[in-house]
């Protein structure tokens, strides 16, 4: 296959209301695209980096420079025999495992478009519809945090996630276990807040009957997770610690982690995403998709990707509405609390030409 350039985009999508993790409020996703056009064909890639190294190293200006200075230069000139080449012409290149996503995502969707291939099918999707799982952000007071979770059970959510951080864990979950019962799937996430010293702390949460605890010590910290599953009943469950297969095998080894958050963009793209799947499924490790307030773009590859067989607990896989008013999409719409998964060749949507027009704060055309 030829590419023939790379076309980098910056989207500015407001959030519906702020969203408030241990690593700060988000009020706007500014998302970088990448269009790669493969033998006339255009694939679409959504990288998941923030504008900030907050959730990861990785930051959209990062993203930007390595797509420009080093990814898209790697693969200038190559004749690739798939997208699953990308990531193997990219191997020299160490890191940046967000910028290299996009790429790859942007080449696999050119090549299924023009194969009349949907991504579920590529991936090994066994369902044609997800459950849906929400995140809920830190908020002022435990009576806006309880109508929200209200709101989003009454749209049909399946599982809810609320995130922590110190000051605002065991109270919350205490609060919203009296407000909606034991049977609520309910889960926490602590994006890397707390130390192995607030282990006996984090113990006080075993009594909610929690699904599991994400992330709650530092990223490269697999050993300190390992101590704390042997000191908590509550299933760890490991987000921005798992950047591979390789990393993956090593936190299931090691122990420090029982269930594991896959995300595309965080890995490398989504077919390192199926190599986490499969290695985790082969060892009853459960798996379930994680989020990073894609558009419709990345949300669409998202609910392929949950639907492989592993995916045996809800993702983060909420509708656009969860944080847009307005998706880079076609919207996607909840139905008896499950998504449809996409069917249609590639991602099956694209970008609307009226929206992208809207949002978008700049472009850049890189031939090759
Ligand atoms: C859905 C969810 O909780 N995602 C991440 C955290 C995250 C990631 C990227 C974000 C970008 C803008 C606003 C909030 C964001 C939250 C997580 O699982 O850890
Ligand atoms: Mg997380």
């Amino acid at each position: 296959m030829k590419l023939e350039g790379i076309e980098l985009r910056r989207v500015a999508m407001p959030l519906v209301s702020p969203f408030r993790t241990s690593f700060g409020t988000q009020t706007t996703k500014d998302i970088l695209l990448v269009r790669a056009v493969v033998d006339g064909v255009d694939g679409w890639g959504e990288c998941v980096t923030l504008p900030d190294p907050v959730y990861s190293a990785e930051y959209t200006d990062g993203a930007v420079d390595v797509l420009r200075g080093h990814l898209v230069p790697a693969l200038s000139g190559v004749d690739l025999a798939g997208a699953h080449m990308v990531s193997e012409v990219l191997a020299p290149i160490k890191g940046h495992r967000m910028a290299k996503a996009a790429v790859e995502m942007a080449v696999l969707d050119a090549e299924l478009r023009a194969q009349g291939r949907p991504f579920a099918r590529e991936l090994g999707a066994v369902r044609t519809r997800v459950p849906c799982g929400v995140s809920v952000g830190i908020m002022d007071e435990i009576p806006r945090l309880l109508d929200a979770v209200d709101a989003y059970l009454s749209e049909g959510y399946a599982r809810i996630k609320l995130k922590i951080e110190p000051g605002w864990d065991v109270d919350v979950v205490r609060a919203v276990r009296e407000r909606f019962g034991d049977d609520l799937a309910l889960q926490v996430d602590a994006n890397t807040a707390y130390t192995l010293r607030d282990a006996q702390h984090l113990a006080r949460l075993d009594e909610f009957g929690l699904l599991l605890i994400e992330q709650p010590l530092d990223e490269e910290d697999l050993l300190g997770h390992a101590d704390l599953a042997r000191m908590l009943s509550t299933p760890i469950c490991l987000d921005e610690s798992i950047t591979s297969a390789h990393t993956a095998a090593q936190a299931i080894r090691l122990g420090a982690t029982s269930v594991i958050n896959i995300k595309p963009g965080r890995v490398g793209g989504y077919l390192e995403a199926r190599r986490i799947h499969d290695l985790a499924a082969a060892q009853g490790v459960p798996v379930w998709c994680g989020g990073m307030v894609e558009s419709g773009l990345g949300r669409a590859a998202n609910i392929a990707l949950a639907a492989l067989p592993g995916f045996v607990l809800p993702g983060d896989v909420s509708v656009s509405d969860r944080f847009y008013r307005t998706d880079l999409t076609e919207p996607f719409v909840m139905r008896d609390g499950h998504l449809d998964v996409p069917q249609a060749p590639g991602l099956g949507v694209a970008p609307l030409p009226d929206v992208l027009q809207e949002v978008t704060t700049w472009t850049e055309w890189i031939p090759m």
